[in-house]
């Protein structure tokens, strides 16, 4: 008996390894990349933190493409702009699945959201909403109001306020973001659906780079049975994702019934959820559940999608201009020059203040918001420039390494606007980060013009009105921050003590 149980012990294992092995034999042609370890591949060379470093750092020694893989899953790091326009642009037909990753499985509910959904019909759909609602120039026109209320919000709370600067800017982003999702106007820097919202996106942040975390390494289906007391890091997760579900359910459905309730009672003012329930609606009495799940999943993702990454861009603009004085003046010479200091800055300007426009790209550059895009999933086996590239492969965009190319920028580390000015017509989309910052191919971000003009309004009249200084210690001494970010998904400055103080006008 003893015997028959070691063998089949024996033939088990051997079994495992064959397939291990016939799994990931390495392919002669595979992209280069760090030595893997047997069974584990590269784990334990892929840091927690600050991952778009590390990806620099292999890049500097295999080149612009490499290859790693983690446990069962390949991973390719794509360093250069270049690359990521002929895979992940070029391309985009097979390259713009998503993996299911833990952080956006159905453990905490976000699957259900664009950024999580595999690209299917449901991809698709929400795509076409929101290109519908917030990607194409002439809707956008129609919510230049909102975003001109907004800003006159951050200015005054600005001056007020100037301690609680973070939740300004977010309540700026929040403000533009609730109001074209559901017609709903915030009213104070605490408001519940904001709270509502940011504790999902919280729980969110906290975990991570989805699908390059050790948790996205073990199967889901293993994940899930496992119990929420478990010490350490596996325990914390499945401690966090149940919080985040539980956020995110709230985040779905409680706005979303405000709307419908005010659809009833008919006060409904005007949204992407009004419209997409009137539109879907139209035909049957009976929503469909699966329709119901996409508007709701639509409108919760420009909120949880657009506030980080537009906190992230306004912060560090403030850190830029704190740490650069030289930058504000210079944009505020051109800013008094075209607008003059009666009014301040609108859209129809924006084409006359050149200067502006090369900040607004290095605060993009420089501060790098989301340091690496949404992995995307290669449906099937492909080649690239003589390297194999296996299906299933997860592909990650460093756009951080892209902000820091020496073959692209000189002296990346330096804040200096004028890199953008009078440019050759060829450099400037290889220069332009907004090329590669807002992602590639069929995945790329919907919400960029959006974001890009509303960030706009706020700096060019936060230039206009403010002057940025720092904050003073308990000594009277100012406080001077440094130039540097959290680790995450998306980056935020590690502190910024600044302040607004009301320009005086000569
Ligand atoms: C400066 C601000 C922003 C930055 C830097 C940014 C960046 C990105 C990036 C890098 C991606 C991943 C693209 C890829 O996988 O290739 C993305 C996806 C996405 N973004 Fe943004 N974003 C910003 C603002 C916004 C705003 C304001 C909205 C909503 C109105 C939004 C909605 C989305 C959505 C829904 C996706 C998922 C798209 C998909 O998976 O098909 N983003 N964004």
């Amino acid at each position: 008996m003893d015997h028959q149980i070691i063998v089949s012990t024996l033939a088990l294992c051997l079994a495992f390894i064959l397939v291990y092995f016939s799994i990931f034999e390495r392919h002669d042609r595979l992209p280069p990349g760090p030595k893997p370890l047997p069974f584990l591949g590269n784990i334990l060379q892929f840091p927690a933190k600050y991952k778009e470093r590390t990806f620099v750092k292999w890049g500097n020694i295999y080149g612009d493409i490499v290859y790693a893989h983690f446990l069962r899953t390949p991973i390719i790091i794509i360093n250069a702009h270049c690359v990521a326009q002929d895979i992940l642009d070029k391309k985009s037909s097979i390259y713009s699945d998503r993996p299911n990753v833990a952080v956006l499985s159905d453990m905490t509910g976000m699957n259900i959201s664009l950024p999580a959904l595999p690209y299917g019909e449901q991809a698709r759909k929400q795509r076409k909403w929101f290109q519908h609602a917030v990607a194409s120039k002439s809707t956008l026109k129609q919510y230049q109001p909102i975003q001109r209320r907004e800003t006159l919000t951050l200015l005054s709370g600005l001056c007020e306020n100037a301690g609680s600067l973070r939740l300004h800017i977010n309540r700026f982003a929040a403000g533009i973001l609730m109001e074209i999702s559901y017609g709903y106007t915030i009213r104070s820097l605490d408001d519940v659906y904001v709270h509502l919202a940011n504790q999902a996106m919280a729980g969110t942040l906290e975990c991570g780079y989805p699908g390059l975390m050790l948790v996205d390494f073990i199967p889901l289906s293993l994940l899930k049975l496992l119990p929420t007391r478990i010490p350490g890091y596996l325990g914390w997760f499945i401690r966090t994702a149940s919080v985040i579900k539980g956020a995110s359910v709230l985040l779905h459905d409680t706005p979303y019934n405000m709307v419908k309730s005010a659809i009833a009672s008919g006060n409904a003012r005007p949204s992407l959820v009004s419209s997409l329930l009137s539109d879907n609606d139209s035909d049957s009495d009976e929503l469909d559940a699966q329709d119901e799940i996409d508007i709701k999943a639509t409108a919760a993702s420009i909120y949880s999608a657009g506030i980080e990454t537009m906190l992230s861009v306004l912060s560090s603009f403030l850190l830029a201009l704190l740490l650069h004085p030289r930058v504000l003046q210079k944009a505020r010479e051109e800013l008094d020059q075209v607008v003059g200091t009666e009014r301040l800055p609108d859209f129809d300007d924006r084409k006359h203040l050149a200067y502006m426009e090369c900040v607004l790209q290095e605060v993009y550059r420089w501060a790098c918001p989301a340091p690496v895009t949404m992995l995307h999933k290669l449906a099937v086996d492909d080649e690239y420039q003589g390297y194999h590239i296996p299906a299933g492969a997860s592909v990650v965009a460093n756009a951080w390494a892209m902000t820091r190319d020496v073959r692209t920028y000189v002296d990346p580390e330096v804040f200096r606007p004028e890199r953008f000015q009078d440019l050759p017509v060829g450099a400037k989309d290889t220069m332009d980060p907004r090329c590669y910052m807002f992602g590639f191919g069929r995945r790329v971000c919907p919400g960029k013009l959006l974001a890009d003009s509303s960030l706009w309004l706020a700096m060019a009249s936060i230039i206009s009105t403010f002057d940025v200084v720092p904050s003073r210690d308990a000594r009277g001494r100012q406080i001077i921050p440094e130039a540097t970010w959290e680790s995450g998904i998306i980056r935020q400055p590690v502190k910024i003590s600044t302040h607004g103080r009301r320009r005086v006008l000569s």
